[in-house]
């Protein structure tokens, strides 16, 4: 057996390799192979080459975007991540900074400076999460290295159909090889397909939360899929980190906003899903809100039973479907999720109410809009196409009040 001095060692490096910029694999693999001479056993060699391989899959991270909000997010994240280190991030306006002057949150990261994407150099990096507005995506994304795994946490590789993409967000899609590619990543959902996959496009924040419970209850025909009636609310992080006069603080505070009423661009993403569970076509009638508040986001969805169900069927298929899911949680019947239950976590919890009125039924789902609702779920997602396990660097309690 190796004894406990020398596996520390190699354990205590392995946290502190955190700390490095640049070079970190070949010099923490060098000081491995030092430590591997003073090995006494074939047990302890063998013991050390698994380390050295775990060591040896710390990938090499670039954020673009890294000065936005789902960026900063991504960094967050990181920080404690036992299997990537962040070897470039990019930022237009903020480029040349460095992120503890963007964020003073981060300042004690060991980061790189924010580069511009033109002056980026991709050699040093093994994925990429893609922060970046929509539209710019695209054609960034055309750009890069064709050996990068990619998360785009934008919208620009979500619709499949291009010309559904044209109509809602109201310009042609300019990378149409690179979205026949793209595997849509609702992790819980689309996990085979995600864990091969090269790009894949992070589902938006509303469509998660509404997605999660809806697509189940759909493939297992205990709801009707007309007459789906959704109200959702957003904390304002939602809108991205950039100035808009909409969302002031006079504009925000002490009042609720529906907005993009009937034609906000989500509706074809959440059709899209449901569509494809229901093997029919679905249609929703959907209004967002925005809340004077910083993160989260709840979606209320009004349901239709099948003939037949009842919401006890409803809540024992959740429940059984999600029961080996670590991030989707069905609440204790009657709880009532609420939004600062998820606060800065990767969770979505769920629960199922009968409406008064007979065969409706009332779903409430929770989440953060920037952790599952999108840096989070893009981290679940890279985790997979790395062969990692899964939930590694995202297992938090939420904060909380
Ligand atoms: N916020 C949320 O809750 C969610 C967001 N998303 C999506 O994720 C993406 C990022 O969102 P978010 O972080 O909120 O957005 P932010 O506006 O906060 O950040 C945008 C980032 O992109 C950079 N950027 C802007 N324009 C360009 C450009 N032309 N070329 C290169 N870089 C550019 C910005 O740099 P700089 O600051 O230096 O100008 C910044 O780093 C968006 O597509 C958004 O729709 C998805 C789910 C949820
Ligand atoms: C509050 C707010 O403004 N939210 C954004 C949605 C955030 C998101 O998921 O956007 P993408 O689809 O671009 O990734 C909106 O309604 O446009």
């Amino acid at each position: 057996m190796a004894s406990l001095s020398s596996l520390n060692s190699i354990c205590i490096d392995r946290s502190c390799c955190v700390k490095y910029r640049d070079g970190v694999k070949n010099s923490m693999v060098k000081k491995l192979y030092v430590r591997s001479s003073l090995a006494k056993s074939a047990t302890q060699n063998s013991q050390f080459e698994e380390i050295k391989a775990q060591k040896s899959e710390k990938f090499r991270i670039g954020v673009l975007g890294a000065s936005g909000y789902t960026g900063s997010e991504i960094i967050r994240l990181l920080a404690g991540h036992p299997n990537y280190q962040i070897t470039l991030m990019t930022a237009d306006r903020k480029a040349g900074q460095s992120i503890g002057s963007v964020f003073p949150h981060l300042v004690k990261q060991e980061l790189p400076d924010l580069v511009a994407v033109k002056d980026a150099d991709f050699a040093n990096v093994d994925a990429v999460f893609c922060c970046l507005p929509h539209g710019t995506t695209q054609e960034i994304v055309k750009g890069l290295p064709s050996n990068l795994k990619i998360v785009d946490l934008s919208a620009d590789f979500r619709l499949h159909d291009v010309g559904e993409y044209e109509e809602w967000y109201g310009q042609p899609h300019g990378a149409q090889e690179l979205q026949k590619e793209a595997v849509y990543g609702l992790t819980e959902i689309s996990r085979p397909e995600i864990q091969s996959a090269r790009l894949v496009a992070n589902p938006g924040c509303y469509p998660t939360s509404i997605q999660l419970p809806l697509i189940p209850l759909i493939k297992a025909n205990l709801i009707e899929v007309k007459n789906i009636i959704i109200d959702s609310k957003s904390g304002v992080s939602g809108a991205g980190r950039g100035a808009k006069e909409a969302n002031l603080y006079t504009e925000i505070a002490e009042g609720i906003h529906s907005y993009g009423v009937t034609r906000h661009r989500h509706v074809p993403e959440i059709e899209q899903g449901l569509s494809k569970a229901a093997n029919s076509k679905v249609t929703v009638s959907f209004t967002p809100h925005l809340m004077p508040m910083s993160r989260g986001m709840q979606s209320t969805i009004y349901v239709e039973m099948a003939s037949g169900a009842s919401t006890e069927d409803l809540y024992q298929h959740l429940r059984q479907f999600y029961e080996n899911e670590e991030f989707v949680v069905l609440l204790n019947k009657n709880e009532v999720p609420h939004t600062r239950h998820v606060r800065g976590s990767n969770y979505c919890l769920i629960n199922i109410f009968p409406d008064r009125i007979p065969r409706r039924a009332i779903i409430i789902s929770v989440i953060d809009n920037l952790v599952k609702g999108a840096s989070g779920q893009a981290l679940q997602n890279l985790n997979l196409m790395m062969g990692i396990p899964e939930t590694t660097g995202l297992v938090s309690v939420p904060l909380f009040p």
